[in-house]
C-alpha cells in the first residue's frame, strides 16, 4: 500500500500544507507535519470532504515547494554545523569551567533564562536555546506557522517555543539612540593591543596605602628625570621595564566600590596593602571583602617589613584563614614583602602587578573613538570645568567631540598626569580634559560622539531621561519581593551583608544564611563584620544587589539616606531566628510583613541628669523629627543598639509634654533602663500596621 505526505496531497488539493493540517487535526488525523504520512483511508476522506473546496494558485504551491526544499537542504546544514557548534562549544565550557549549557543531559531543575526581540529568526532562535533548529520548525509546523530557517517569527511564537523547551522568556527591550552609543560593539580579536593596568591600593587604616604610593611614585625613573613633579589628577602613571602602570590615586575600597556601584568598574588589579606589625585587621577583611565581590585580582603589599616588630609569616596566616593562600604557601596569593618608607620591595610589587596584568591580558583597540569613565570632575579658577578621565578603549583626541552623563562638550586640550600637554590619550590612560560645558559627575562614562551638535542634543535628551530613570531606577532585591524575583528567574543568587553587634553572630548568622541555600536561589554572604550600618555597606550592597541585614546595630545616618536613594534593602533584627525565619519566608513567598516600623525622630543625649528616687535623666537635643510620649524608643551608642523599651518621663523644663519636636531639648526618663550616656542617641518609632 503506497503512502502519501501531506504536503503531496496538499499539492493534490491546491492547499497550503499548513491549512491542510489543521483540517486534519479537526478530523481527529493526526499528523505532525508537511513530511507525516497519511494513509489511503485517511486521502479518501479528505479529499471527499475537500473536493469543492476553493482553489490555491499556482504559485503559492510553488514557493511551498520551494520553502520545503530549501528547507530541507538547510536543516541538514544546521544540522551539521549544530553539531559542530556543540562539540566546540561544550570544549570550550569545560575549559572555562563554565556551567554546561545544552543538551539532551541538561539538568531538569536548571532556571534558563533566553531574551528575545520583537521579530528574530529561526536559526537565531535555535542558537539562542542551542537547539537543533529542525525541532523548532517542527513544532512551528505542528502549530500551523509554516517557516524555514532564515524566515522570522515573531515573540509570541518563540516565546512559546521557548516555553516548551522550559525557559524562562524575557523580552528583549527596544534600545534607543542613546543606549545603542552606550553599547560598545565588541573589537575584533586583531585589532586589540595590550593596555596598561589600571591598579587601585586598599588596606586597613594607617597601614601605609598613600605611602606606598609615594614610593611608587617616587622610584619612577621617568618621574626622577622629569625632576618629579606631579600634579594631581586623581591617577598616575609608572613605568617599569618599558611598561606602564596606572595607578588611582584615591585609595581603599570605599572609593573602588563606589565607582563600581556607579557601573564603573575601571580597576584591573587591586593592591592590599598590610603592615607587617599589625597583621590583618578589620578594614583588610573589608577590603578583601569588597574585592571579591568585584572579581577582581589581588596582590598583598606586606608593608613596614623594615620595623624590627614586623612578622610577615603571621600576615601570611592570617591572610590563609581567609582563604587567601600565599604562592610560597601552595596557594595562589602573591605576596610582596615591601617597605615604603626605606624603599624595600617596590620594583619587585611593580613587576609583580606586571605579571598579574600579563595573565589577566588586558587589552583594549587604541585605534577607534575613545571610551572612558570619569574618575574625578572640577570647576577651576580660569579653566573652567576640567575632568581627569581614564580611557577605557580606543584613543581620545584633541577635539573630540564628547559626552559624559548629562555634560557635553569638545576636547579643547589635555594634560597627563606630569603636567604635559598631550594630543591623544591611548587605552588604560588617565587624561584632565578641558572643553566640557559643565561639570561631569565621577563614575560617568565617557564616549565620543560625531560632532559637538550631536553630544549636545544627546546631553539634553539624556538631562530629560534622567527625571524619568530616576523614577524607574533599578529597584534592587528586596525580601519583600524576593520570591516573585526568583519565579521571575531574576534572583539566582541572593547576595546578603550581614552587620552585627559581636563577631559571634556575624559567625552564627552567616552560617545559618548560606545554610537556606537550595536550588532555586543560593545564598551568599559577600561580606560580614562587627558595627553600625556605614555608607560603604550600602555601596557595596547597591554595587552588589544585595540586602543588608543588621542585627542589633542600626545605620549611621547617612548610610540610611543613601540607602534609600539606592533602593538598598536593610533588614534589623534582634533575634537570629528572625532573620533566618524572615528569609526562609522570602524565599517561598510567604514572607507578609504585617507591621512596619516607622522612625518618628532622634535625640542626642548631651548630659546626664540624676533625680532622686526617679534615676537618670537624660537632657537631650531632638536632632530630627519628634519624640512621642508614648513611642517606642531604642538606645543607640556608636552604631550598636543597647537598649529597647519605652519612654517612662518626656519633660520641657519642669513640664511633662506630649511630644518634643525637632530643634528642641528636652528630658528623657528611660523605662528600666538607667544607663544611659552622654552622646548616646535616642531614636523613637511606632510600629505601623501594613495594609495588605
Ligand atoms: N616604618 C615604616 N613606617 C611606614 C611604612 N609605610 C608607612 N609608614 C608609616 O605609617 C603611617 C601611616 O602611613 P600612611 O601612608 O599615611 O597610611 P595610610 O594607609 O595611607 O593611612 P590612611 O590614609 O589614614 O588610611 C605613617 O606614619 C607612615 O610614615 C613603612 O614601610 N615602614
Amino acid at each position: 500500500m503506497s503512502k502519501t505526505r501531506v504536503y503531496e496531497l496538499a499539492k493534490e488539493l491546491n492547499l497550503s500544507s499548513k491549512d491542510l493540517i489543521s483540517k486534519l487535526n479537526d478530523l481527529d488525523i493526526k499528523v505532525k507535519n508537511h513530511m507525516s504520512t497519511l494513509e489511503d483511508e485517511e486521502v479518501e476522506l479528505i479529499m471527499d470532504l475537500l473536493r469543492d473546496k476553493p482553489q490555491q494558485t499556482e504559485e503559492v504551491h510553488q514557493k511551498e515547494e520551494e520553502d520545503i526544499f530549501e528547507d530541507n537542504l538547510e536543516d541538514i546544514e544546521e544540522e551539521r554545523v549544530y553539531k559542530k557548534s556543540f562539540k566546540k562549544g561544550s570544549k570550550k565550557n569545560k575549559k572555562n569551567n563554565k556551567k554546561a549549557v545544552l543538551t539532551e543531559e541538561k539538568e531538569e531543575d536548571e532556571i534558563k533564562i533566553i531574551t528575545i526581540p520583537e521579530f528574530l529568526t529561526v536559526k537565531e532562535l535555535a542558537e539562542k536555546m542551542k537547539v537543533n533548529p529542525t525541532e523548532i520548525i517542527k513544532k512551528l509546523i505542528a502549530k500551523g506557522i509554516m517557516v524555514t530557517v532564515n524566515q522570522q517569527i515573531d515573540f509570541e511564537n518563540a516565546a512559546k517555543i521557548a516555553e516548551e523547551y522550559g525557559f524562562l522568556v524575557d523580552k528583549e527591550e527596544v534600545k534607543d539612540e542613546l543606549e545603542m552609543l552606550l553599547e560598545e560593539t565588541p573589537d575584533d580579536e586583531k585589532d586589540l593591543q595590550p593596555r596598561p593596568p589600571i591598579v587601585t591600593v586598599m588596606g586597613h587604616v594607617d597601614h601605609g596605602k598613600t605611602s606606598l604610593l609615594d614610593a611608587i611614585r617616587n622610584t619612577n625613573v621617568t618621574m626622577k628625570e622629569m625632576g618629579g613633579i606631579t600634579q594631581h589628577i586623581g591617577a598616575s602613571v609608572v613605568e617599569i621595564n618599558d611598561k606602564k602602570i596606572v595607578f588611582l590615586d584615591t585609595p581603599g575600597h570605599e572609593a573602588f566600590t563606589a565607582m563600581r556601584a556607579r557601573g564603573a568598574s575601571i580597576t584591573d588589579i587591586v593592591v592590599l596593602v598590610v603592615a607587617a606589625d599589625d597583621g590583618v585587621m578589620p578594614q583588610t577583611v573589608e577590603a578583601i571583602n569588597h574585592v571579591k565581590a568585584a572579581n577582581v585580582p589581588m596582590i598583598v603589599a606586606i608593608n613596614k617589613i623594615d620595623l624590627p616588630t614586623a612578622n610577615p609569616d603571621r600576615v601570611k596566616t592570617e591572610l590563609s584563614e581567609l582563604g587567601l593562600v600565599p604562592e610560597e604557601w601552595g596557594g595562589n596569593t602573591i605576596c610582596v614583602p615591601v617597605s615604603a618608607k626605606k624603599n624595600i620591595g617596590i620594583d619587585n610589587l611593580l613587576e609583580m602587578i606586571l605579571l598579574v596584568a600579563e595573565m589577566e591580558d588586558l587589552k583594549a583597540n587604541p585605534n577607534k573613538p575613545a571610551r572612558g569613565t570619569i574618575i574625578e570632575a572640577k570647576l577651576e579658577k580660569g579653566k573652567g570645568p576640567v575632568a581627569t578621565v581614564i580611557v577605557q578603549n580606543g584613543t581620545l583626541q584633541i577635539g573630540d567631540a564628547i559626552l559624559a552623563g548629562t555634560v557635553y562638550g569638545k576636547v579643547r586640550a589635555m594634560l597627563d598626569d606630569k603636567g604635559r600637554r598631550i594630543k591623544k590619550a591611548g587605552p588604560s590612560m588617565p587624561v584632565e580634559v578641558l572643553g566640557f560645558s559643565e561639570v561631569p559627575e565621577a563614575g560617568d562614562k565617557l564616549i565620543v560622539v560625531e560632532d559637538e551638535k550631536k553630544a549636545r542634543e544627546l546631553a539634553e535628551r539624556r538631562k530629560e531621561l534622567q527625571k524619568e530613570m530616576e523614577l524607574k531606577r533599578k529597584q534592587k532585591v528586596s525580601l519583600e519581593d524576593l520570591f516573585s524575583q526568583i519565579q521571575e528567574g531574576s534572583v539566582k543568587e541572593l547576595n546578603i551583608i550581614i552587620k552585627a553587634d559581636v563577631q559571634g553572630s556575624v559567625e552564627a548568622l552567616k552560617k545559618s544564611i548560606e545554610d537556606l541555600s537550595n536550588e532555586e536561589v543560593r545564598i551568599k554572604v559577600i561580606h560580614g563584620a562587627v558595627g553600625a550600618i556605614t555608607e560603604t555597606d550600602v555601596m557595596l550592597a547597591s554595587a552588589s544587589n544585595a540586602i543588608i541585614i543588621g542585627f542589633n546595630v542600626r545605620p549611621e545616618t547617612n548610610a540610611k539616606n543613601l540607602a534609600e536613594k539606592e533602593k538598598v534593602d536593610i533588614k534589623l533584627y534582634r533575634i537570629i531566628y528572625e532573620a533566618i525565619e524572615d528569609i526562609k519566608a522570602a524565599m517561598k513567598g510567604l514572607l507578609e510583613p504585617k507591621y512596619k516600623e516607622v522612625e518618628l525622630g532622634r535625640a542626642e543625649v548631651r548630659a546626664v541628669f540624676r533625680v532622686p528616687g526617679v534615676g537618670n535623666v537624660a537632657g537631650c537635643y531632638v536632632l530630627s523629627g519628634k519624640i512621642l510620649r508614648n513611642s517606642d524608643i531604642r538606645v543607640v551608642r556608636d552604631g550598636i543598639v543597647v537598649y529597647e523599651g519605652k519612654i517612662a518621663s518626656l519633660k520641657r523644663f519642669k513640664d511633662d509634654v506630649r511630644e518634643v519636636q525637632q530643634g528642641f531639648e528636652c528630658g528623657i526618663g528611660i523605662d528600666r533602663f538607667n544607663d544611659i550616656k552622654e552622646g548616646d542617641i535616642i531614636e523613637a518609632y511606632q510600629m505601623e500596621e501594613i495594609p495588605r
